[in-house]
């Protein structure tokens, strides 16, 4: 479903990513770790066709994201680490308008059974955006997420600052969307919540995956340890 193939990204003479291989399959979360400048970002911003490889490709469903840009965003959600929503818009506003750019036009007790769907709390339905927590955005991107039925899930760093409950219900909400068949890609610095939620889990450093592994093949631990040795930490790693 969500497949890079050799991706390469140059900045004049920077490689910020060098021929970075994967495939995320229905049903499938893979998280990217890695340190910061790793070039998770740049991953994710070539699947969404933010920015342009400079060799390799991007495909969702087979099709590259290059060569079919509006086609396979049709196919495609993400939430970033900052989800902008209209602020003097309520929940069920901004999401109506948003689905609405999907080309759908929704009844109230579909916006309503959605917005259920995503957990937002209901006293929150008909409130405007402007004073939710990051966590309560999220849920409306889920929202927006699902009436889009987008199959594949793009998320730059969804739970850094979410406290662990939120975190733990965003967690959760994936699992469902995973259960429904959307791939998901994730980058993410949370190594305990990506032992969590995902199927796979890449470890990054300098622009290149250094490490896979089936997460449920390693423990949190060995996680942990994979990950500082990729850094080199290895002292900490003893
Ligand atoms: N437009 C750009 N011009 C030049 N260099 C860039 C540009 N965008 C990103 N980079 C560089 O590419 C590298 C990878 O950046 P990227 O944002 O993908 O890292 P990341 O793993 O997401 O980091 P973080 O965890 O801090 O979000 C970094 O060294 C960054 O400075």
């Amino acid at each position: 479903m969500i497949t890079t193939k050799k991706i390469t990204k140059k900045y004049g003479d920077f490689t910020a990513l060098d021929q970075l291989s994967l495939n995320v399959k229905p049903g499938e979360i893979y998280c990217l770790l890695g340190a910061n400048g790793a070039g998770k970002s740049t991953t994710i911003n070539l699947v969404l066709g933010f920015i342009n490889p400079t060799s390799g490709e991007a495909l969702i469903n087979g099709k590259s994201v290059f060569k079919n840009n509006i086609e396979t965003k049709k196919d495609i959600a993400y939430i970033p680490e900052n989800l902008m929503l209209y602020p003097t818009l309520t929940a069920m506003e901004n999401l109506d308008y948003f689905s609405g750019i999907g080309g759908q036009k929704l009844k109230k007790d579909q916006l309503e059974s959605l917005l259920i769907q995503s957990g937002l709390q209901p006293e929150a339905f008909y409130k405007r955006t402007n004073a939710f927590s990051k966590g309560m955005r999220q849920k409306v991107g889920i929202a927006i997420a699902i009436a889009k039925q987008a199959k594949a899930l793009l998320l730059d760093e969804p739970t850094s600052g979410l406290d662990p409950k939120a975190s733990n219900e965003f967690g959760e909400l994936l699992q469902e969307l995973k259960g429904n068949g959307v791939a998901t890609l994730m980058a993410t610095h949370d190594l305990f919540r990506a032992k969590e939620i995902a199927t796979h889990i890449g470890i990054m450093k300098s622009g290149k995956l250094k490490q896979q592994f089936t997460a449920s093949d390693i423990s949190l631990p060995q996680l942990e340890k994979a990950y500082l040795d990729t850094m080199n930490y290895k002292e900490l790693a003893k």
